[in-house]
C-alpha cells in the first residue's frame, strides 16, 4: 500500500497584498484575500471601517433612524394614537452620543474579524514610493512593505468652499455635525445632492426649521425625476424651505449663528450650516505619479472594470475611482480586485445591476437602467409607475407619498431597472434588484405571490400591468 503525506506535492505561494484605506473597499477586500490564502497588511490612518464607518454611513443612518422615529411620533395621531400634550423632543447629546458609540463599535468589530481572518493592521499613512513598496509613517517611526500587489482604497473627503470654512460649532461638514449638542433652532443647508438632501430631511423631523439650498432647478438633480418631485413636495409639506436655483456663494459667522450670502444677492440667516457640497477623492500625496498610477480628468484613480489602474499589480477600489459612491460599490471593486489578482473566478464590476438608497423621508431606492437612460436612446424600455395611493397596505399605514415605477425592456419584457419611492424603500428594492439581476420578466414578478394587504404587492400590479398579451 503507498504511504499517505500529508505534504502537499505541490503548494501555490501565498500572494501578498498591502491595502492602503480600511473602508469598505479595503477591508472587504482584505477578508476575501485573507480567505482566499494572500498574506494580507491594512495600513489604515484613522480606524478601521474607514469613513464610511466610522463618519459617512453609520453616523448618518443611526441618526436618520432617530429621525424616523420623531417622525412616526409625529405622525401618530393620524392613526389615533395620543401621545402626550408635549411634542416629542429628540435630546441630541444622546443621540449623538449613542450613534458616535455605535460606528466606533462597528469599527473595532471590522478590527477584530480581519485579524481573526489573519490580516495585519497598520495603523497609519501609507503613500507608493515605487510600484510595490508602500512607505506608511506610523507614530513610532517609518515602515517600508513590499508587497506583489497594491490596492488603493483611499476614499473620499468633503469638498470645502473657500469661502464658506467649516469651523465645527457653527459652521459643519458632515463629518462635524455629531458634535451639535441640541437640534438646531435654523439649519441652512448647502447642496441638494443625496448627503444634503438626508441631513435636511433628517433634521427637519427632529424639530429643526431646516432651508435646502439647491443650485440646480429640482432637488437630487441626478435621481429619478418623478422621485425628487415627490421628495420636493414632501420637503415643502413638512416645512423646509427649499431655495431653488440658488448658490451659496459665502457663509460668514454672526454672533448668535450664520449668514449665508447666495448668488443673486439675497442672505439667508441661521443659527447653524451644514455644507454638503460634495466630495473629492483621496488622491493628493499617495505617491501616484511615482509609481506611474494615471488619474482621470476629474482627479480620481482610472480603473477598468476588474479594479486594475495602469500599473499592473496596482488596483483601485471604491470613492478614489469616482465609479459609484457607495460603500456597496466600493466593497465589490475590492472583491473583484482579489478575485483578479488571486487568479480567481471573475466577473467585471456590473454598473447595471448596482441598487442604492437615498434615506431621506420617504426614501427613495433605484436599481438598474434610469429614466434619462431611456430618455437618451441607451435603453428602449417600456417604464410603468404605480402610485401607492390605491395601495391598501399605503393608506393603513397613513403613507401619503410613493410609487413603485418599473422599466422592462421592450420586446422581450425583461425587468431591466426599477424604482421605489416608499417608506423602507431600501428593503423593498431588492424583489426588483433580484429581477434585474437574473433578467426576470415582468410575469416572473406579477406571477409571484405577494403578502395581502403589503406594499410589496404595488410591484407585483405593475408588473402584471407591463405584460404583453401575445
Ligand atoms: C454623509 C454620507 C452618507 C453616506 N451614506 C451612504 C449609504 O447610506 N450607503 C452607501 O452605500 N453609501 C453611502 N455613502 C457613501 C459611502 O460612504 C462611500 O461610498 C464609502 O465610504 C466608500 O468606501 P471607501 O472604502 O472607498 O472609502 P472610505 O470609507 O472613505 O475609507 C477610506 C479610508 O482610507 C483611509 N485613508 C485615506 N488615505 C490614506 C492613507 N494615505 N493612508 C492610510 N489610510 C488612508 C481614510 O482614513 C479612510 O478611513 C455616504 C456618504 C456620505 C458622505
Ligand atoms: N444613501 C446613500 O447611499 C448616500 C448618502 C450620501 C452620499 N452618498 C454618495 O455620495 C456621493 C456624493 O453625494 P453628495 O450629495 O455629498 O455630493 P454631490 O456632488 O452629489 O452633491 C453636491 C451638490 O451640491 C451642489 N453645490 C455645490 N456647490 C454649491 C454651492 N456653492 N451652493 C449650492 N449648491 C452647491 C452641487 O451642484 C451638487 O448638486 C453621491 O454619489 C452619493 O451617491 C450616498
Amino acid at each position: 500500500m503507498e504511504s499517505v503525506t500529508s505534504t502537499p506535492m505541490y503548494s501555490r505561494p501565498r500572494p501578498s497584498l498591502t491595502i492602503i484605506g480600511g473602508g469598505p473597499g479595503g477591508y472587504e477586500a482584505a477578508m476575501v484575500a485573507a480567505k482566499l490564502g494572500a498574506q494580507v497588511t491594512v495600513v489604515e490612518s484613522k480606524g478601521m471601517g474607514g469613513s464610511a464607518v466610522l463618519t459617512d454611513v453609520v453616523p448618518s443612518k443611526t441618526l436618520i433612524a432617530t429621525a424616523d422615529s420623531m417622525r412616526r411620533a409625529g405622525r401618530a395621531s393620524g392613526l389615533g394614537v395620543a401621545l402626550g400634550a408635549e411634542p416629542a423632543r429628540a435630546d441630541m447629546t444622546v443621540v449623538n452620543r449613542r450613534l458616535l458609540n455605535l460606528a466606533s463599535e462597528q469599527s473595532r468589530d471590522i478590527g477584530r474579524a480581519l485579524e481573526r481572518s489573519g490580516v495585519r493592521i497598520v495603523i497609519g499613512r501609507g503613500r507608493l514610493t515605487g510600484p510595490t513598496t508602500v512607505e506608511v509613517t506610523t507614530e513610532d517611526g517609518t515602515e517600508m512593505i513590499e508587497s506583489e500587489n497594491i490596492l488603493l482604497a483611499t476614499g473620499a473627503s468633503p469638498r470645502e468652499l473657500p469661502t464658506a470654512m467649516p469651523d465645527g460649532e457653527r459652521i459643519f461638514n458632515w463629518t462635524q455635525v455629531y458634535s451639535l449638542t441640541e437640534v438646531p433652532e435654523h439649519l441652512i443647508v448647502v447642496g441638494s445632492g443625496v448627503t444634503g438632501a438626508e441631513f435636511a430631511s433628517a433634521y427637519n423631523q427632529l424639530g429643526a426649521k431646516v432651508s435646502l439650498v439647491s443650485s440646480r432647478d429640482r432637488v437630487l438633480p441626478g435621481e429619478d425625476p418623478d422621485a425628487a418631485a415627490v421628495l420636493e413636495d414632501a420637503f415643502v409639506e413638512d416645512g423646509v424651505n427649499v431655495v431653488g436655483k440658488t448658490r451659496a456663494e459665502s457663509v460668514e459667522r454672526t454672533a448668535t449663528g450664520v449668514r449665508v450670502h447666495l448668488s443673486g444677492g439675497r442672505v439667508l440667516e441661521g443659527s447653524h450650516c451644514l455644507l454638503a457640497v460634495g466630495g473629492i477623492p483621496n488622491t493628493a500625496d499617495l505617491g501616484l505619479e511615482a509609481a506611474g498610477v494615471k488619474l482621470t480628468d476629474s482627479g480620481h484613480i482610472a480603473v477598468d472594470g476588474v479594479s486594475r489602474t495602469t500599473v499592473p499589480g496596482i488596483y483601485a477600489a471604491g470613492d478614489c475611482t469616482g465609479v459609484f459612491a457607495l460603500a456597496s460599490v466600493a466593497a465589490m471593486q475590492g472583491r473583484v480586485a482579489v478575485a483578479h489578482l488571486m487568479g480567481d473566478a471573475v466577473k467585471p464590476f456590473q454598473p447595471h445591476l448596482v441598487s442604492s438608497n437615498i434615506f431621506t423621508s420617504p426614501e427613495i431606492a433605484t436599481v438598474g437602467v434610469t429614466e434619462e437612460q431611456v430618455a437618451s436612446g441607451k435603453y428602449q424600455a417600456d417604464i410603468l409607475k404605480l402610485d401607492l395611493s390605491t395601495n391598501p397596505r399605503a393608506k393603513m399605514q397613513n403613507v401619503t407619498h410613493g410609487f413603485v415605477k418599473i422599466f422592462a425592456r421592450k420586446g422581450s419584457g425583461t425587468v431591466i431597472g426599477g424604482v421605489v419611492v416608499a417608506p423602507r424603500a431600501s428593503e423593498l428594492i431588492y424583489p426588483i434588484a433580484l429581477a434585474v439581476s437574473h433578467k426576470l420578466h415582468v410575469d416572473d414578478l406579477a406571477n409571484t405571490y405577494t403578502v395581502y394587504p403589503s406594499i410589496s404587492g404595488s410591484i407585483s400590479e405593475a408588473a402584471r400591468r407591463l405584460h404583453v398579451h401575445l
